[in-house]
């Protein structure tokens, strides 16, 4: 009799540790690492999950208690996901069982007792005949059986139920009057032959309709959907239950899995010919997944240079192995024309993931993974723990995403995941990008840093894709300097040159896009005549305002100033803060250029489900000249129409206090810039700010990001931020103040120490070198939330040095004072987002 090691589901520190339970004879067929159990605990019963099986207990066995039920039928949980949730916990510093539920599909965690039944369409399967008759009766009425009595009376058929459900002959469900349990279709299943031809001759002339349903059935003899029969013969539910009635064909609920793209046709593609510099590209990653070899690829790509078509035909290979292959996409590049490339090309064996599925949809798509009756699940972040269990690749589209990253706890990075279930699985790991990170750049062209490369876990072979497909040119951008607009008498939104070029397209009848960018809207201060804006003189970062205390802060080091009247460099009166939202666009939009027709796509107009497409079919049929929205047009929209992508406000986001603001305001304008001139039609784009001179904006008037890229990377090295130094956010919340002072202070002096007591240097910028600190503890840029006060701490370090690690021990070390004084620890690991 072997003991299970439990995770219970309760996120905190102080009991993050496995639990030790024996596991009763009844129960023992059933167990696997990655079971989710009901365990007694603390006189309560708890989920958990089970992350081990050991015959060698740490404590006496009979000192033990015994696991009170399984949930599941078949683990959800793989033995290498487990240890890939064991992974990032280390890696992310969470709890292990924040780590596993995240791999959960939601549908799953409830509390709903599970039922066992025959899969729709499913004879018994002639090798599994042998299995003991009373189960097989049972099952074989039709109706869903409880997962509790089978675990209870058929406690030695664990093995062939597991197996059938692993082979899709049975399958497992939630309670039916669950929302989330599988959706069922009255199904008509024709009789024999004989029985429905000898039905046609006992209703002779009578019941006309009873007798057309029929000869539907004889000449079509496939279940159907009874209301669709009913439809197809122009008659009632009722004829068609008639038949039922006298035996001619029987009446069965069905499942039916909730396919989100159903009823919508995907034409078939074929492989084009690859051209030469998409062959190069192509080599490498296929010789790489052909050997099953753990190699990370960056697929740079420039935008319209044909990554897609590279990441289908790798696909096509790694199913040709009998392999499978998950695609990661940003959420809301996972539009009906991205999914429709991947569902042309592999048809019904790609499954869909994102969140505007529900939870029963997900759980649809998830248990067609599992169930092996899709090859290729094509999703957002999560997707990266599609319980697949032979990967041969991974594809991350547009790597450089900040979606990848998830904001609450686990707060892992889907790239890192991605390398390390590569590594689990021998399987191949392309990240495409026409703007990537500068991590990930840095990490496959350098420059590197001795001390930071040492510190990285996986390191990418660099595959340029420089041009687009057909030589067709990037589209010529101009920048426009909105000081001389102002200069010249101009206070309009538009500056001279975007209204001539909006004025043509609406006479040649092409379609413009128009984006705003809204990051950052209204929290910086700029000076509208010289582009002033303030900043830290400590860190290097744009100072926040804060409506409150009416003063600029940095949310880095803590430092404050009062908001100033007039410009600091240049005396305007003219400083503000700034933002300007695409509603007032719109407005002026339809001033300026009276009958234009505008879609504005944003926060506001896309809440309701399917709106996000509803208005990009709108504009693809041509419905209006203009598509105005926020960074949500940005992405990965191909339409042949456009001609003109205008940018207002460039610079918006580079008042951010965020050390990656130029990054993102980058690759932002890169790919917007993209969107144009993308077929026959040349395209044009126009970039309106106020810092022409900024890197982030000059260079992208030539497509320059290796340019772009060396400026940053210079700024980066020289204050140690990533990739050169690393980071990690400690926030803690609390009702009081002082509390958190105390407990930010002794997180950031017991860090200290540690990284004194191994001889690492206490300054980053400017070095090189191990070297360690601690800044904070400061208020957050989010001080107060649902009235509990935040502060956090600021981890900077560089080299080979145990940060995380130290992190994790000190806040083991303090888990009993917070839990004392109530104060709640957040870690963010490589944060993302400063904000
Ligand atoms: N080998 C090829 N032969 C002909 N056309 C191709 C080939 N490869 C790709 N294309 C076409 O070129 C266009 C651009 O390709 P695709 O959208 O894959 O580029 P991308 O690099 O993914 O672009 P982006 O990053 O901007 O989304 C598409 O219309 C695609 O059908
Ligand atoms: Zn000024
Ligand atoms: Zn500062």
């Amino acid at each position: 009799m072997s003991v299970a090691r439990v995770i219970v589901d309760v996120p905190s520190r102080d009991i993050d540790r496995p639990f030790d339970y024996t596991i009763p004879d009844r129960l023992s067929g059933w167990v696997e690492v990655g079971s989710r159990v009901a365990v007694p605990f603390g006189g309560r019963t708890l989920q958990g999950i089970v992350v081990g099986l050991t015959a060698d207990p740490e404590f006496d066995r009979s000192r033990l208690k015994e696991l009170i039920d399984v949930l599941d039928a078949l683990p959800p949980l793989s033995a290498e996901l487990v240890e890939l949730g064991e992974w990032m916990s280390r890696r992310w510093v969470c709890p292990l069982t924040v780590a596993l539920q995240a791999m959960l599909p939601s549908a799953l965690k409830g509390k709903a007792e599970k039922y066992i039944a025959l899969s729709y369409g499913q004879a018994w399967p002639a090798e599994e005949l042998l299995a003991d008759g009373g189960f097989r009766q049972l099952l074989e009425k039709g109706d869903p059986v409880k997962l509790s009595y089978l675990l209870q009376h058929y406690p030695h058929e664990a093995d062939t139920i597991k197996r059938m459900l692993r082979s899709g002959a049975l399958m497992e469900t939630q309670k039916v009057e669950d929302r989330l349990s599988v959706r069922t279709v009255l199904t008509v299943f024709p009789g024999s032959e004989d029985v429905m031809r000898s039905g046609i001759a006992e209703l002779g002339k009578r019941a006309p309709k009873q007798r057309e349903a029929l000869e539907y059935l004889l000449a079509n003899p496939e279940p159907i959907p009874q209301q669709q029969l009913a439809e197809a013969v122009g008659t009632t539910i009722g004829t068609i239950k008639s038949l039922a009635d006298k035996g001619w064909a029987e009446i069965r609920p069905v499942t039916e899995d909730r396919d989100p793209y159903a009823g919508r046709s995907f034409a078939p593609t074929k492989p084009m010919q690859l051209t030469p510099a998409q062959q190069g590209a192509y080599e490498p990653i296929a010789k790489a997944i052909q050997e099953e070899r753990s190699e990370v690829f960056l697929l740079h790509g420039v935008t319209g240079s044909g990554k897609t078509e590279i990441y289908l035909q790798s696909i096509q290979t790694c199913l040709a192995m009998g392999k499978e292959a998950i695609v990661l996409v940003p959420e809301i590049a996972l539009t009906p024309q991205m999914v429709e490339r991947f569902k042309g090309r592999f048809g019904e064996r790609v499954a869909v993931m994102h969140s505007r599925l529900s939870n029963g949809e997900r759980y649809d798509e998830w248990r067609k993974i599992r169930e092996g009756r899709a090859q290729v699940v094509v999703g957002a972040r999560s997707a990266i723990f599609a319980p697949f269990g032979r990967i041969g690749l991974i594809v991350i589209d547009e790597e450089h995403e900040t979606t990848y990253k998830q904001e609450e706890s686990p707060k892992y990075h889907a790239r890192d995941v991605a390398a390390e279930r590569a590594r689990l699985h021998g399987a191949a790991v392309v990240l495409g990008s026409a703007t990537p990170s500068l991590e990930t750049y840095s990490a496959a062209v350098g420059p590197y840093d001795k001390d930071t490369a040492a510190g990285r876990a996986w390191q990418p072979v660099y595959v340029p894709l420089p041009e687009r497909v057909a030589a067709r040119p990037l589209p010529k951008v101009s920048i426009v300097d909105m000081r001389e607009e102002l200069k010249l008498g101009n206070r309009a939104m538009f500056s001279r040159a975007l209204a001539q070029a909006i004025e043509e397209r609406l006479e040649r009848q092409e379609q413009m896009v128009l984006l705003l960018n809204r990051r950052g809207y209204s929290t910086f201060v700029m000076c509208r005549s010289c582009g002033y804006t303030a900043s830290c003189p400590h860190c290097d970062i744009a100072l926040t305002y804060h409506r409150g205390s009416q003063n600029l802060r940095c949310h880095y080091c803590g430092y404050a100033e009062r908001e100033p009247e007039v410009c600091p460099s240049c005396q305007s009166p003219h400083i503000r803060f700034f933002g300007t939202g695409t509603q007032k666009v719109e407005e002026a939009l339809a001033q300026t250029f009276p009958g234009i027709r505008v879609i504005r796509m944003d926060v506001d107009t896309t809440t309701e489900k399917g709106s996000h497409e509803k208005w990009l079919t709108q504009f693809r049929e041509r419905k209006a000249d203009v598509l105005l929205g926020t960074q949500m047009v940005a992405k990965g929209l191909d339409f042949p129409h456009v001609t003109l992508v205008g940018v207002l406000a460039a610079d918006s986001a580079l008042k951010l206090p965020d050390f990656r603001s130029p990054e993102r305001t980058f690759q932002l304008l890169t790919q917007v810039a993209g969107r144009a001139g993308r077929h026959e039609l040349p395209g044009e784009v126009i970039i309106q700010t106020y810092e022409p001179e900024h890197p982030c904006i000059a260079t992208v008037e030539h497509h320059d990001y290796a340019g772009f890229t060396e400026q940053e990377l210079r700024h980066r090295r020289v204050l140690g931020y990533p990739p050169f130094g690393r980071l990690i956010t400690l926030t803690l919340s609390h009702e009081q103040v002082p509390v958190l002072h105390t407990l930010g202070e002794s997180f950031a002096s017991k860090l200290r120490a540690k990284a004194e007591a191994e001889g690492v240097r206490q300054t980053v910028a400017s070095g090189t070198g191990l070297s360690l600190e601690v800044l904070g503890p400061v208020p957050s840029p989010i001080p107060r939330l649902k009235d509990r006060y935040r502060y956090q701490c600021m981890v900077k370090y560089r080299g080979e040095v145990d940060a995380i690690g130290w992190t994790s021990a000190v806040l083991r070390e303090l888990a009993d004072a917070m839990k004392r004084s109530g104060v709640t620890a957040s870690v963010d690991v490589d944060p993302q987002m400063m904000l």
